[in-house]
């Protein structure tokens, strides 16, 4: 895709999800929510929302709104004040995003949601209808994950993968991530030799970036979470942008501010995309190399057979990582057994299995159209992948 090609797909995007982050929403001095910048990007979105396109906005922000009623000196660390200053920080939040849009005459709707609602199918279809049903009768919804009732094991912690994967399950056409900084530089931007990236159109453009340093007093994840993001999406077909909140107009109109990141795959049906960017994994399957093989080269179901070791505690449906002997997750899928009842069969025919348990038994472990394939095998345990069911 050429680079104006790709601006051009911005600003023509129809259906947009805008994601903002809680350094662009508060104030410098005091970290707490500002006003005036939230004013600012309703300007914006309204405007878009005016012109005919559907926005979803993904908005960060609750613990920082939080700060000021709790009295609280500073964005809290640990999770239980995290907790309560969300709790009343969301509250605040869209009371705000609720009398800004409404004098532009749009209505909006809150969408908290958790891990579970974009990794467990039935949520999944669930919520992809409730955004259907909103956008349909004109709202903006207004997403943010569900910080009170979320655990470390079960978290997002950023919502720049949230917004990815909203950006997928609606459909989206392009996925807008608004910061603080405008653009993602090369090195961390106090650097005075780091340089604007303004596009990326794979892997290669970011090799020798350096995003280790995070980022403001109030934001989670710095731009390591942003580009993560901007991978889920652009491998399904989205193209996204990374700038500053007060570039929104201009991005959103197509202008080359920012980075672009071009989309790297083709627009699937989104069915199982979720599975493949799940963070959440009810349990391991470890599989022999022959299982792997099967799975991976020829997009065969998954037997029990080949399954060496079952890891979790887990229940039908639920999904699992499919770990090779290296270590590596070579697929995603949902199981077909509760997990007491595969540590039964593994090691086994299905015949086998159907003579000694009676014909119930007689079924593929994980079956290929529940299953996708990782196309860049992941570790076993990345950080947000632990969240395996036991701890649940
Ligand atoms: N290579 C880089 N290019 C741009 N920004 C970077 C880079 N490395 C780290 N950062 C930091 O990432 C921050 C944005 O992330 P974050 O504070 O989490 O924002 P948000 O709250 O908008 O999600 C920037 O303010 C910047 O300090
Ligand atoms: N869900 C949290 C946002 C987590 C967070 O800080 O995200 P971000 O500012 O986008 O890096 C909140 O609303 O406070």
């Amino acid at each position: 895709m050429t680079d104006g090609r790709a601006a051009q797909l911005f600003g023509t995007a129809r259906r947009i999800v805008v994601k903002v982050g809680s350094s662009s929403l508060t104030s410098e001095a005091d970290g707490q929510l500002d006003p005036d910048r939230v004013q600012a990007l309703v300007d914006t979105l309204a405007a878009a929302r005016s012109g005919g396109r559907e926005v979803v906005l993904v908005s960060s922000g609750a613990i920082a709104a939080g700060i000021g009623p709790l009295g609280l000196k500073q964005r809290p660390n640990d999770l239980p004040t995290q907790q309560a200053a969300a709790s009343v920080g969301q509250g605040l939040l869209v009371a705000h995003y609720t009398r800004r849009f409404h004098e532009y005459g749009w209505p909006v709707g809150q969408i908290l949601l958790t891990v579970d609602d974009v990794t467990r199918q039935k949520q999944y279809r669930n919520a992809y209808r409730t955004f259907q049903k909103l956008l349909q009768l004109g709202v903006v919804p207004i997403v943010n994950e569900n910080d009170t009732v979320a655990t470390h094991e079960i978290r997002f912690g950023d919502n720049d993968r949230l917004a990815a994967l909203v950006a997928q399950l609606v459909h989206a056409d392009a996925l807008f991530l608004f910061s603080d900084v405008d653009a993602l530089y090369t090195d961390h931007p106090s650097n005075p030799d780091a340089r604007r990236i303004s596009v990326v159109a794979g892997e290669s453009d970011l090799s020798g970036v350096d995003t280790s340093r995070t980022g403001s007093r109030v934001g989670t994840g710095g731009m390591t979470t942003k580009i993560e993001a901007a991978r889920i999406a652009t491998s399904a077909g989205i193209p996204v942008l990374v700038t500053a909140a007060r570039n929104a107009e201009a991005a959103l109109n197509g202008d080359d501010v920012g980075t672009r990141f071009t989309p790297t795959g083709k627009r699937r049906p989104t069915r199982l995309l979720w599975l493949q960017h799940a963070s959440y994994t009810a349990g391991y399957l470890h599989l022999d190399w022959g299982a792997v093989r099967a799975v991976v080269e020829r997009k065969a179901s998954l037997l029990p057979i080949g399954i060496t070791r079952v890891e979790g505690d887990f229940s039908t449906g639920e999904p699992v990582s499919l770990v090779a002997p290296d270590g590596s997750v070579a697929a995603r899928g949902l199981v077909n057994f509760d997990a007491d009842d595969l540590r039964r069969v593994i090691g086994h025919s299905i015949a086998e299995a159907g003579e000694e348990f009676g014909p119930d038994w007689e079924r593929v472990a994980v079956h290929r159209d529940v299953m996708v394939v990782l196309s860049r095998p992941r570790s076993a345990r990345p950080v947000k992948d632990s969240a395996v069911a036991g701890q649940r």
